[in-house]
C-alpha cells in the first residue's frame, strides 16, 4: 500500500546522549495518528527529524516517496507543520503573515484567499498577530502550514492552551481536512481524551523507542468471560495460543475483532461452557496506563 511517510531505523542522539533508537513508523493516506507518549519521550524530535528542522545520524525519511535526504525539496513540498509555538510574525498582521508566507512558497491568490477564510479570523486578520490570543495564532499557523496544500500534515500538541471550543473546532476542522484536502496528519499530544475523538490510530514511544500496546484498540477485542471448567478452558487458550489472563472466576481473552461468535463455538465443542461474557470497553487511559507502567503508582 502507497505510504506518505515511512520511516525506517532512524537514530538521533544530542551530544552524547541517544534519544531516538531505530525509529520505524509509517503514516497511509487519509490517516489520522496520534502520536503519544511520556514528556520527554522524544515525540518532537522525531517530528523535527520528519520536517528537517533536525538531522538524523542515521536512518531513512520518506515523504509521499521522496527521500528527504536525496529529494529534499521535493519532500519538503509534500509536507508541512506547526511545532512548539506557532512560528508567527508578530508585528505584522495575520493577513500579511499569510501573504508573506504564501509569497516566499510561490502559492497563488485564490489559495491565499481560501487559508484567509479557513482560519475564520475575519477582521482579526488585520490586527496584529502578536495581539491574537492563542486560539487565534494556532488557527493563523494551521493556515499558514496548509497553504502549499501538503500531503502530510505535522502537528506537535495542537491543542495546547486551547480552550475547550476551540480544541472541538480544531478537532472538527482536522476531520474535515482530511477529506476535503486528502491530507494525512500525525499529530502530539497529552490529552488522551482529544487523542481517542481524533486519531485512527496511534503510536507510542517511550525513551526513545516505539512500543507497542498489548492490544491494538482498532483490530482487537478484550472479553471477560466464566466458565463451568477453568483448568479445561486454560488448556484451550493455550493450545489455540490466544492470549488470556485468569482472576478468580473470570478469565480475560483477547481476540480479533468478529471473532467471539467463533470462540464460544469452539469452546462449546470442547466442552467448555460459558455462564457469563462480558465485552470490556477498553479506554485510550487503560491502554497508556498499560504501555507507561510506571504511571500506574501515582
Ligand atoms: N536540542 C536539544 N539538545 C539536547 N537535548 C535535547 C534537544 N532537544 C530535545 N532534547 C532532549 O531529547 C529528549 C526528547 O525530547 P522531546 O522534546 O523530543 O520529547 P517529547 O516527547 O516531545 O516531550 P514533551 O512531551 O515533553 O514535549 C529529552 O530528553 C530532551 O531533553
Amino acid at each position: 500500500m502507497e505510504k506518505i511517510l515511512e520511516i525506517k531505523d532512524l537514530n538521533k542522539s544530542f551530544g552524547k546522549e541517544k534519544i531516538l533508537h531505530d525509529i520505524n513508523m509509517d503514516i497511509y493516506p487519509n490517516e489520522i495518528v496520534g502520536f503519544i507518549g511520556p514528556n520527554g519521550a522524544g515525540k518532537s524530535t522525531v517530528m523535527k527529524c520528519i520536517l528537517s528542522l533536525i538531522f538524523p545520524d542515521s536512518g531513512t525519511i520518506t515523504v509521499n516517496g521522496f527521500d528527504i535526504k536525496k529529494e529534499r525539496l521535493k519532500a519538503l513540498d509534500c509536507m508541512a507543520g506547526v511545532i512548539e509555538s506557532p512560528g508567527l510574525f508578530l508585528d505584522m498582521s495575520g493577513e500579511n503573515n499569510i501573504k508573506l508566507f504564501a509569497e516566499l512558497r510561490g502559492i497563488d491568490s485564490k489559495r491565499v484567499k481560501e487559508i484567509m477564510e479557513f482560519t475564520e479570523l475575519g477582521h482579526s486578520l488585520k490586527r496584529k498577530a502578536g495581539n491574537y490570543s492563542m486560539g487565534m495564532k494556532q488557527r493563523l499557523a494551521l493556515g499558514i502550514a496548509l497553504l502549499s496544500k501538503p500531503k502530510l500534515l505535522i502537528l506537535d500538541e495542537p491543542t495546547n492552551g486551547l480552550d475547550p471550543t476551540a480544541v472541538i473546532n480544531l478537532r472538527n476542522e482536522l476531520l474535515e481536512l482530511v477529506n476535503k484536502e486528502d491530507i494525512s496528519i500525525l499529530f502530539s499530544s497529552h490529552q488522551l481524551e482529544e487523542v481517542e475523538k481524533l486519531s485512527d490510530r496511534l503510536i507510542c514511544i517511550n525513551k526513545g523507542r516505539i512500543v507497542h500496546p498489548e492490544i491494538n484498540a482498532s483490530l482487537q477485542d478484550i472479553y471477560i468471560i466464566e466458565v463451568n471448567n477453568m483448568e479445561l478452558a486454560r488448556e484451550f487458550f493455550q493450545k489455540n495460543n490466544i492470549n488470556y489472563n485468569t482472576n478468580d472466576s473470570k478469565i480475560e481473552v483477547v481476540i480479533d475483532k468478529g471473532e467471539i461468535q467463533n470462540l464460544i463455538v469452539s469452546m462449546a465443542n470442547e466442552g467448555i461452557n460459558i455462564s457469563n461474557l462480558e465485552k470490556k470497553i477498553v479506554t485510550l487511559e487503560e491502554l497508556y496506563k498499560g504501555i507507561y507502567c510506571e504511571v500506574k503508582n501515582i
